[in-house]
């Protein structure tokens, strides 16, 4: 890092003015690929005052437009007002800091951090520096459901505290997609018995019930204890999720935050001011701010048990975002995706499996050699019965969807029937006899030609020939010595392979000859052009 370059400005990062400002360290391009602005992190983590301080990351995650930029402000204000009693100061004052904005299309994108790194002395003495950062809203039309989970899973991983802004509710799907998230994040981090994650807290906007749960922490703790609750007679499903989030944060913590007002929720003019605020939500605001960001609530990010620093969270940084963009991730897909795929590879493995039983009664390992011709015809129709059975599962995801599949399904068995042929002919007395034949008429061939060369006097071809003799003789008598005892198999396997190539090589050779000389069959023997066909038809249907 004592790289000049590292600190040195991008260009297009040039800021005349000095003054604090969100600075975009993840990008999400338009082709859905990520990009870690490495310069501008540098930048602002590896500034000397705070590149060897123990940070505290604090994050804002969940789905796009909820207020989330609006409440980091808050907190940047709380920041900049050194944790004062008047954090909030003048009630005329617009609200800036991070862009914020009305209207229904997504305004943040990727993450981005603040500018400036803020440093505070905990109350144990020491001075730990704290980051803001905010996120990409999940859910909004222009990101994929991979996109989303990345932006979430990243921003957990370096947090130390993770935001998950809610709106009105915890609901069962957001709980799902923070399962969804955290374990796209896990899948990313190396194993650790600990619990990957530190702080979650669930801060509930907009929440409507406070005669059920009272605004505020308090309130927040009753309200998710109850739904984070595991029960026996609870179904699995509800039950592993619950589970899975347990596991994954070391504290779980929940704010009930009531509804801002009209003006901020539907005035297109409206600048922050907070004069325009509800006053109970400004009231819970100076609940919540302090009890986020209170120098003694500071937690600083620990990464398997041991504290990191502002430089070591760069190296994080840049290693978990090299694991996103590589390709040995799974995709997380939507719940419609991942269940027709599940539907659809169920149906397949049922269709295979009687497919499989079907063949195995047929031509199963005690059953007796059969015909090719047979077995082909069996196969056929049990592979028809499996492509039914296929088509008859009920199968989310529709037509076009399962054709895939019906394809995958066509291709493995056929595949199997590959099997299931070599098989049946290795049944084949013929088949099993074929070595120690070629063996056999190698040695008569060589037996022969040995007398005859012998006989006319070339002495240095019969000795050729003995030689080769006796090869074959040996070859033979491995052969049988590795088929009897079941040793050597590699060995055998080679000869096997040598005698089959030699075997088929003759047969080649033979049949060649015999369609050079199948013209001379027809001159000498000519017969009705019909009765031809039909002895080639017949010739054809044996074979
Ligand atoms: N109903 C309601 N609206 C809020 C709340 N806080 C802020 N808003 C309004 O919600 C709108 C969106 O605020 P942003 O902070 O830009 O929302 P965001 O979640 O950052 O949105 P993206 O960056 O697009 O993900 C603004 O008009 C805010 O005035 C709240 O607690 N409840
Ligand atoms: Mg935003």
């Amino acid at each position: 890092f004592s790289d000049k370059n590292v600190y040195d400005w991008s260009s297009e990062e040039e800021e005349p003015d000095g003054r604090a400002r969100p600075v975009q360290v993840l990008l999400v391009k338009d082709d859905h690929t990520f990009e870690l602005d490495e310069a501008a992190l540098s930048r602002i983590l590896l500034a000397e005052e705070v590149r060897d301080r123990e940070v505290v990351a604090i994050s804002v995650a969940g789905a796009f437009r909820k207020g989330k930029s609006f409440l980091m402000d808050f907190m940047l204000r709380y920041m900049y007002n050194h944790a004062s009693e008047d954090w909030l100061g003048d009630p005329e004052e617009p609200l800036t800091g991070f862009s914020w904005r009305g209207g229904s299309e997504r305004e943040t994108t990727g993450i981005q951090i603040w500018s400036e790194v803020f440093l505070v002395d905990k109350p144990d003495g020491r001075k730990v520096a704290v980051l803001l950062m905010d996120t990409q809203g999940t859910f909004d039309s222009q990101s994929t459901l991979r996109d989303s989970a990345t932006v979430f899973a990243l921003s957990t991983m370096i947090s130390s505290m993770q935001v998950y802004n809610i709106s009105q509710n915890v609901q069962e799907d957001d709980l799902q997609h923070l399962q969804l998230f955290t374990e796209y994040g896990r899948l990313a981090m190396e194993e650790t018995f600990l619990k990957p994650f530190q702080s979650m807290i669930f801060l509930v906007r907009d929440w409507s019930f406070p005669y059920e749960f009272p605004y505020g922490q308090e309130g927040g703790m009753k309200f998710l204890e109850k739904r984070l609750k595991i029960s026996e007679n609870q179904h699995e499903e509800l039950q592993n999720v619950r589970k899975h989030i347990h596991s994954c944060f070391t504290n779980i913590s929940c704010f009930l935050m009531p509804h801002p007002g009209l003006k901020v929720a539907t005035n297109p003019h409206f600048d922050g001011r907070i004069k325009e605020i509800d006053s109970q939500f400004i009231n819970n605001l100076q609940v919540l701010v302090p009890w986020l960001l209170s120098p003694r609530n500071l937690d600083v990010k620990e990464i398997n048990g041991s504290n990191i620093t502002c430089r070591g969270l760069v190296e994080y940084f840049k290693a978990y975002i090299k694991i996103y963009q590589g390709e040995e991730l799974p995709h997380p897909k939507s719940m419609l995706q991942a269940t027709a795929e599940a539907n659809n590879l169920a149906a397949v493995a049922a269709a295979k499996d009687m497919y499989n039983k079907k063949m195995e009664e047929v031509c199963g390992g005690d059953r007796p050699f059969l015909a090719p011709s047979e077995l082909q015809a069996r196969h056929s129709v049990i592979r028809e019965e499996a492509l039914q059975v296929f088509r008859g599962v009920k199968k989310m995801g529709g037509e076009e969807f399962s054709r895939r599949y019906l394809q995958q399904l066509e291709a493995e068995i056929d595949e199997v029937f590959v099997q299931y042929i070599k098989h049946n002919d290795s049944k084949n007395i013929f088949h099993a006899a074929r070595t120690p034949a070629t063996l056999f008429v190698v040695i008569f061939v060589m037996y022969v030609a040995a007398g005859i060369t012998g006989f006319v006097g070339v002495d240095i071809i019969a000795s050729v020939c003995n030689m080769i003799l006796g090869l074959a003789l040996i070859t033979l008598c491995t052969w049988a010595y590795i088929r009897y005892s079941g040793e050597y198999r590699e060995l055998g396997a080679v000869i096997d392979q040598v005698a089959g190539a030699l075997w088929d090589q003759a047969l080649y050779k033979l049949y060649n000859v015999a369609a050079n000389h199948r013209h001379l069959y027809h001159h000498a023997f000519p017969g009705p052009q019909f009765s031809k066909q039909v002895f080639f038809l017949k010739k054809k249907n044996k074979t």
